[in-house]
């Protein structure tokens, strides 16, 4: 879909409780505001009536002057009448990303580059890192970098910097192996979703140095995950994970080496699926479309 097809493409999201009549509803708003369904999926936990997710994309021809009341029409005749949780987007607008990093660049290089693409259904509006090694990369892709040290035992006041530049002016925050732990109070204040990718096919490694322990272990398979942040470390929700074949011969830094290019692809596809709102959280898991 070309930028310019964008601007009278909606989204609509809807999670709840699973019942008979839901879809129906859905279309037939839709249909009935002369707006053209052009994508649906959805799924439901139990047949028998379990937890309902739905993502549906349509046209409507003006429909940024229209959208007010359709989201009205949505909200009556499926959220109340359903007790639905009901989310419309407009698909041209796209979520500002701020990206965090520490020293080690292939992860946020390779955003970079597929932003610089327009693979990347994100506006990236800075770079946050706690070291200043990666300044001129960045900034040789006209995008802000603000380098704010984390001092041993003088976090809350970097998090308090990182919030200064971030609260309010973002819509997702993509840690690129940001290797300092998010307190609960800042993910409390920020308050919008933040992406990691953590060196492991989790839940194996959980932590640090994973691919060292995965290579004392003697593993045949080595991972990368991609996941929702929360205040359990490398507990949040996953996304997306993908594994690739290593074998006796390889040491801790070929494992680091080869690990990197899962790292950035399960990254990469993660990212771009949250840009494009086919990620549902559901409890501590996901529903992907
Ligand atoms: N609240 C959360 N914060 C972060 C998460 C998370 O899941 N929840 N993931 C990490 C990324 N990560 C593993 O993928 C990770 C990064 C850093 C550490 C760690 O022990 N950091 C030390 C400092 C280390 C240093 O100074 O180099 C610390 O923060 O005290 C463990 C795991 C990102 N944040």
């Amino acid at each position: 879909m070309r930028g310019d097809e964008d601007t009278d493409v909606g989204r609509l999201i809807i999670k709840g409780p699973d019942q008979p009549g839901v879809v129906a509803a859905v279309s037939g708003a839709l249909s009935r505001a002369g707006a053209n369904i052009v994508s649906l999926d959805q799924f439901s936990s139990d047949p028998e009536g379990g937890r309902f997710f739905q993502r549906t994309e349509f046209h409507l021809p003006n429909l940024q002057v229209r959208r007010a009341e359709l989201e009205d029409v949505i909200a009556e005749e499926v959220g109340a009448k359903f007790g639905l949780h009901c989310t419309m987007l407009e698909v041209k607008r796209r979520k500002r990303t701020a990206i965090m990093v520490s020293k080690l660049d292939h992860c946020l290089m390779d955003l970079l580059w597929r932003h610089r693409r327009g693979e990347l259904a994100i506006d990236v509006t800075m770079v946050i890192s706690n070291h200043p090694d990666l300044s001129e990369e960045v900034r040789r892709f006209g995008i802000p970098f603000f380098h704010v040290p984390v001092a041993k035992g003088a976090k809350p006041e970097a998090e308090r910097e990182q919030m200064k530049l971030l609260k309010g002016n973002v819509d997702l925050v993509v840690l690129a192996r940001y290797m300092q732990i998010l307190s609960g109070d800042f993910l409390e204040e920020l308050a919008v979703p933040i992406i990691n990718i953590h060196h492991s096919f989790l839940p194996a490694f959980m932590g640090a140095s994973p691919y060292q322990r995965a290579k004392e272990r003697g593993v045949k398979l080595i991972g990368a995950t991609a996941h929702y942040v929360t205040e359990d470390l490398d507990e949040g929700p996953i996304i997306e994970q993908d594994v690739i074949r290593v074998s006796h011969a390889m040491s801790t830094k070929a494992l680091q080496r080869f690990g990197a290019d899962v790292e950035r692809q399960v990254l990469a596809r993660a990212v771009g699926w949250h840009a494009e709102d086919r990620v549902l959280r559901d409890g501590n898991s996901t529903v992907v479309f």
